[in-house]
């Protein structure tokens, strides 16, 4: 939690506000020992929890209606299984949205932005509620925003909620198009803006792009719901999933430039987070006493080696990006792992040939066979007896990844003797978009190699 966060150790305190406002106390509920809870399961008494901490600690009045997303009911709703009180659980989503209002002041403190007097920033996708500008206003007072949202109905949601708070003079509310830009388009009500320069743009995006990504979102989450999400169609769903949303904004940052001294967005998928930013490049330029530095970045699938990729100086490394190779050596035979190898990528379905001349395998993964959760959706698939097209169209389509595995041989030595033989084994990611995906394939053949040939096999 950001050290100026105000819950950071210091949670609310159930007694004092069923104590302070009448319409809350109907919902705290009393344990034997008289610990003060509110049960989750009822939305209400969530929502008005929402209400109260605004209230009380912000100073801040909200009327925002249970289909919306309520900055805590939603999360809150999909996720609560049982009536006990987690003071974190509940805080939750709210101290995120205090932890990214927080993360943009230190990072506007690093810009020149905050000693305008005014700082501007833009909500993409402001939501019923119109927390991000009604808190950033209400912490920081020389604080204005623009924000936007292509529901109307949010819209008339959020312009009661600023009216409701008297910040109308700070926040500029504007219904967008779904075709027109995420920030600053001349066919919209944002061409009027006379702003020069916006210190930050904010957004939490809409996470996913179907149903049916939602859906399989929920499956990999560890504890399922029983609640179904409050969130309303275009609140959760977008063409592109936030992968998509952020990519616009990054595509329009390239010609907004310094209009705005930081682009942001909340990331709520991990894997989008190496989308957006793992495929680049960093290198070092040297010629005797000048020294330069190149980068390079791509929305494509191949991925160099870490020769390229990686620049040769290790402090530099700190800041290049994450290694597509890893080497492991065991003492054993090459023949033997050969074999072995050969056997495992026929197990796990894997695609490719190995070249034996050069002793590589050159290989794709069409679906993730090795993972336990893809080993029990592939039985669940098969015990509902999923038609045999179904299963053909997940193979035909584009690989997960392609990866490269390359033997090598070479002695083990005892200061001058020859006391046995070493096989070096390096995999390397050649084309892919999930390095979550081919590192787990990696690790899971390592594991499999040191079931196979024992602990003692392991590098000497
Ligand atoms: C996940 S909600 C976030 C709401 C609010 N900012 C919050 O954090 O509670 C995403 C919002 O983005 C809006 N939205 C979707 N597409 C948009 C677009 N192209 N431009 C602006 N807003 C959009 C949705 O209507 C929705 O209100």
């Amino acid at each position: 939690m950001h050290p100026r966060n105000r819950y950071k150790n210091n949670p609310p305190d159930f007694n004092i506000l069923a104590y302070k406002y009448a319409s809350f106390y109907p919902f705290v509920k009393y344990k034997i020992n008289g610990e003060a809870y509110i049960d989750f399961k009822d939305p209400l008494a969530v929502q008005k929890l929402t209400y109260i901490l605004l209230q009380h600690d912000f100073d801040l009045k909200l009327d925002i209606p249970l289909d919306t997303l309520c900055p805590m009911v939603k999360r809150l709703l999909q996720d609560s299984r049982s009536c006990s009180v987690d003071l974190n659980h509940i805080l939750y989503l709210f101290e995120n949205r205090l932890n990214y209002i927080h993360w943009l002041e230190d990072l506007i403190s690093y810009t020149d932005d905050d000693d305008h007097g005014e700082v501007y920033g833009f909500d993409i996708g402001t939501g019923a509620s119109c927390i991000y500008p009604l808190l950033g206003c209400t912490l920081n007072k020389h604080w204005k925003f623009v924000a936007t949202d292509i529901s109307e109905r949010m819209i008339n949601l959020a312009e009661a909620n600023v009216e409701r708070n008297n910040l109308q003079a700070r926040i500029t509310i504007i219904l967008k198009s779904k075709e027109s830009k995420l920030l600053l388009d001349a066919n919209d009500e944002t061409k009027n803006l006379n702003i020069q320069r916006f210190s930050f743009c904010m957004c939490n995006p809409p996470f996913y792009e179907s149903q049916e990504q939602y859906e399989a979102g929920m499956m990999f989450k560890k504890k399922q719901s029983s609640a179904t999400s409050t969130g309303s169609p275009e609140e959760i769903f977008t063409k592109g999933g936030e992968f998509g949303f952020i990519k616009q904004i990054l595509d329009e940052s390239l010609m907004l430039r310094e209009r705005f001294s930081w682009y942001t967005s909340m990331i709520g998928r991990k894997e989008t987070i190496n989308k957006i930013i793992d495929n680049y490049v960093l290198t070092e330029f040297c010629q005797g006493q000048t020294r330069r530095w190149g980068i390079g970045w791509s929305f494509g699938i191949h991925r160099p080696p870490s020769n390229i990729s990686q620049p040769s100086s290790r402090r530099l490394r700190k800041v290049g990006p994450s290694m597509t190779e890893f080497t492991t050596q065991w003492t054993i035979e090459i023949n033997s792992l050969f074999e072995y190898l050969d056997t495992l990528f026929r197990a796990l379905e894997i695609g490719g040939a190995w070249t034996t001349a050069t002793n590589t395998f050159i290989g794709n993964a069409p679906t993730n066979t090795w993972s336990r959760t893809a080993r029990r959706q592939r039985e669940r698939a098969k015990a509902a007896q999923q038609s045999q097209q179904q299963m053909n169209m997940e193979t035909d389509s584009e690989p997960l990844f392609e990866f490269q595995c390359h033997l090598e041989q070479a002695e083990a030595r005892n200061g001058n003797n020859v006391n046995g033989s070493i096989a070096k084994m390096t995999m390397s990611w050649t084309s892919g978009n999930e390095r979550s995906i081919f590192e787990a394939f990696y690790l899971h053949v390592k594991r499999r190699i040191e079931e196979k040939f024992g602990k003692s096999a392991l590098r000497p």
